[in-house]
């Protein structure tokens, strides 16, 4: 307990008025409907760490200037970088101005020959998606539009299909540009692959391959995205072992994460032999753009209570609220809505074209509270969201014991994308709930800044000031996907 009272910040521990609100900081397959989710082929006493009155003065491109940031840039444009014309057109209709950092460091390593493989890591929500999608279209031969050339793999339906709209928008001046997604349901049994670009999940791309309606013999690029939770040995790691030995020996192997974590990075590294490795350094995981709160509840029970009086105030943006099992999903969702809130609910036990709809009506506005587990814990950007909840902190498996610190980094990244600021809040109620935010907390060396559900006048006002601040923000970059 000590330990996160340690964290809690004061408010003379808070950021001076001018610190730049976003600059870097110290910086989980199918279950049964009980058991939490992992995405799978089928997941105070302070004042508010931003400042809202500074936060509307800094713009994206002062981010970019700040050598500090993970949106710095050492070159002016992407032109700088080589790419051909018509993908440079594509980041200019998508009104990216400069790379990011991972973007300039990783892009010329990745687009050079001959190819090389590529470990590569980066905050959430600092452009990893723009830098393998740039790498893929400068390597795919137009002319052979039917001829799969590059395999890019997701944890999830969802993240599969948001790539798979990245790539069509950066690529949209590409003559003939054919991108396909290979998840379930969406490739015909009679025509297979007839793409350039696959991304898929990776059992349904272990099936089409299997089935021979996946021609692998010409691919030039494999990209993993989200690599150390798809090459866990506990997770999706075999399929992917499978699916790599299937394709030819050229091909190039390209890892993407915002987490690496030891034991992973070492399975990563035989996985992908020789290749180029950008790191981040542990304390440099966070993005300061989010402030991370913690809510005190008085017991489990009152965990919903907590939950509805913070409606209006997931409402003022988008919220996502992180629970563990599908079962709790379903039933928070049933006891919002009869409480007379609007809220939806997406898990991996709902129909797949139902999760595509659930989310595209949560990335569009018209639901702006969507209740979810782990399977959208990743690699999901929707710039709108300014909360994120984590009513069940994130724990590593059934034995409870651990907390899963990956997870909750990448539960939290949901909001504050690109120089975005935004809140998390993660419940604690009882001394196994403390224990596990507490071990989070010294882990990433943050501060977290206490809400107390006794005192609503000053919880409002902390997120509020974040929140605000965040719909402020004038330059961001719209994204491929309407955001
Ligand atoms: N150079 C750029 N200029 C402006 N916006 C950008 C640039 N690169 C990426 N973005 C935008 O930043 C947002 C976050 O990018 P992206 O989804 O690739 O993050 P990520 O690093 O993959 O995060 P995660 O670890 O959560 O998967 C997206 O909305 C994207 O459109």
């Amino acid at each position: 307990m000590a330990d996160l009272a340690s964290r809690i910040t004061k408010p003379s521990d808070a950021p001076a008025a001018d610190a730049a609100p976003a600059a870097p900081a110290a910086t989980a397959t199918a279950a049964d409907s009980t058991a939490a989710e992992k995405p799978i082929d089928d997941g105070a006493n302070s004042v508010g760490l931003v400042q809202s009155t500074y936060d509307v003065e800094v713009k994206l491109s002062d981010l970019q200037a700040d050598k500090d940031s993970p949106l710095y840039s050492g070159v002016s444009s992407f032109e700088e970088l080589g790419l051909p014309k018509e993908i440079n057109d594509g980041l200019l209709a998508m009104n990216f101005k400069k790379p990011s950092k991972i973007q300039e460091r990783a892009l010329p390593l990745m687009i050079s020959d001959p190819p090389t493989n590529m470990i590569a890591q980066s905050q959430s929500g600092t452009g990893k998606t723009a830098a393998f999608v740039l790498t893929v279209l400068s390597r795919v031969d137009f002319s052979k539009p039917q001829q799969p050339q590059a395999l890019l793999l997701a944890p999830s339906r969802e993240l599969a299909r948001q790539i798979q709209g990245v790539i069509q928008t950066i690529g949209q001046f590409c003559q003939n540009l054919v991108v396909e997604a290979a998840i379930p349901g969406s490739i015909s049994r009679e025509t297979g692959v007839r793409a350039s670009i696959v991304v898929g999940t990776p059992g349904t791309v272990m099936d089409l391959i299997k089935r021979r309606q996946f021609d692998v013999s010409q691919l030039k690029v494999l990209v993993i995205d989200e690599a150390d939770n798809m090459l866990d040995q506990q997770g999706m790691g075999d399929q992917c072992v499978r699916v790599k030995g299937l394709l030819p020996k050229t091909v190039q192997i390209l890892l993407f994460s915002a987490t690496f974590p030891d034991k992973v990075m070492n399975f990563a590294r035989k996985y992908a032999g020789n290749a180029n490795e950008i790191k981040l350094r542990h304390q440099e995981l966070t993005v300061k753009g989010i402030s991370q709160m913690y809510m005190d509840c008085p017991d489990e029970t009152k965990k919903y209570d907590v939950l509805c009086s913070l409606y209006g105030l997931m409402t003022i943006g988008s919220s996502v609220i992180f629970v563990r099992t599908r079962d709790s999903a379903t039933e928070i969702q049933r006891r919002m809505e009869a409480d007379g809130h609007k809220v939806s609910a997406l898990h991996g036990a709902h129909e797949g074209q139902n999760r595509d709809a659930l989310l595209d009506d949560f990335r569009s506005g018209r639901s702006k509270v969507l209740i979810t587990t782990n399977v959208l814990a990743r690699g999901i950007d929707v710039s709108s969201v300014s909360m994120v909840i984590n009513y069940d902190i994130p724990m590593k498996g059934f034995g409870d014991k651990e907390p899963d610190f990956e997870t909750y980094l990448h539960r939290i990244g949901r909001t504050g994308r690109f120089g975005r600021v935004g809140v998390s809040i993660s419940f604690v109620y009882d001394h196994k709930s403390f224990e596990a935010l507490s071990k989070i907390a010294d882990h990433y060396q943050i501060d977290l800044v206490q809400l107390s559900p006794d005192d609503w006048d000053a919880t409002e006002k902390k997120v509020q000031e974040v929140i605000k601040s965040s719909r402020a923000r004038p330059d961001y970059a719209p994204n491929a996907l309407g955001n």
